[in-house]
């Protein structure tokens, strides 16, 4: 179980003059490197998006799971794990829905209309997505490899995807979500007030994540650990469950484009640091990472591409 008394980093991105190259920009850009470092994680205190966005993003995302089954299996995709996913006897409590077009899914979902929902996950991913990119220009700049800026954010593409843990209706713990660390870039998830998510630290402890309204939880990914040759970590996390109140959570996850190969700056490589990963692309790892041997081994990456 999670450890009581450990904690993330907090780090606060809610300062006015938060502009690349001023003394707060910087100080922040030092804690994101540390905790990214030791946690491969950390919780981001971040204001501009409204407290009324806040509460609708909640307030819709029950609207969308209470509707029948049959209406959520509507949303389908090609691609793995950005359709519907539920009712899964390993994950009994999970269900989720990846959210690539909002206007799209809002029109197969609601073919009557649905502007509410439409504009309030509209704006959260839009808002969202500049603390991402904060993050994501604070990352590149505190490993020196700002040359590789425009080609870094220009490869990847985001997904939004929606979650929905049932309370178990017992006080004991049930999975929610299985042990795993991200395969993406970076994650930022949201949830409401019910706790569940426990993220490990290097040395082998779970750490409690206790949600608040204006904290956002900021974690890299293999593909990420794979570009920044391993001086990020990419934690493992899971979801727990007990009671008998529904948790829902949001992530807003950058993932690589198809086509684009991951491959380390050769900045990043040296005698201390040996290439950990051979170049690879995102899309044809995701293939080997659904086949029953991706999903058996510990770490599915270093199998496909180990170096
Ligand atoms: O629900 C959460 O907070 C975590 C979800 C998660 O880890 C994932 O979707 O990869
Ligand atoms: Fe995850």
């Amino acid at each position: 179980m999670g450890s009581e008394n450990m904690k993330l980093p907090n780090i606060d991105f809610s300062h006015e003059d938060l502009k690349p190259g001023t003394l707060v920009w910087n100080q922040v850009k030092g804690q994101v490197h540390k905790a990214l470092v030791e946690f491969g994680c950390f919780e981001a205190s971040f204001d501009k998006i409204s407290i009324h966005l806040r509460n609708s993003i909640f307030e819709s995302l029950q609207e969308l799971f209470d509707l029948p089954l049959q209406t959520k299996l509507r949303n389908i995709s090609k691609k793995p794990f950005h359709g519907y996913v539920g009712q899964y006897p390993a994950a009994p409590l999970y269900e989720s829905m990846g959210i690539d077009d909002v206007e799209k899914f809002t029109q197969i979902i609601w073919p009557q209309g649905n502007p509410s929902f439409c504009k309030t996950i509209q704006s959260y991913s839009e808002q969202l997505s500049e603390l991402d990119q904060t993050i994501r220009k604070m990352i590149l700049e505190s490993l020196g490899i700002e040359k590789y800026m425009d080609e870094h954010m220009n490869s990847t593409n985001y997904l939004l995807r929606v979650m929905k843990y049932k309370g178990p209706q017992t006080s004991e713990i049930k999975i929610g979500l299985k042990t795993h660390t991200d395969i993406n870039t970076v994650t930022i998830l949201y949830q409401n007030q019910v706790t569940g998510l426990e993220v490990l630290t290097r040395d082998g402890q779970w750490i409690n994540v206790e949600p608040t309204p204006n904290t956002f939880i900021v974690m890299i990914g293999d593909s990420l650990y794979a570009w920044v040759n391993g001086r990020l970590h990419s934690p493992y996390h899971r979801v727990m469950m007990k009671g008998n109140e529904a948790r829902y959570s949001v992530g807003l996850f950058s993932i690589p484009k198809a086509g684009y190969t991951i491959k380390a700056p050769e900045e990043l490589v040296d005698d201390e640091h040996p290439l950990l990963f051979k170049p690879f692309d995102h899309v044809e790892f995701l293939a080997f990472y659904y086949t029953e041997e991706g999903q058996r081994c510990a770490s599915a990456l270093k199998t496909y591409c180990g170096a």
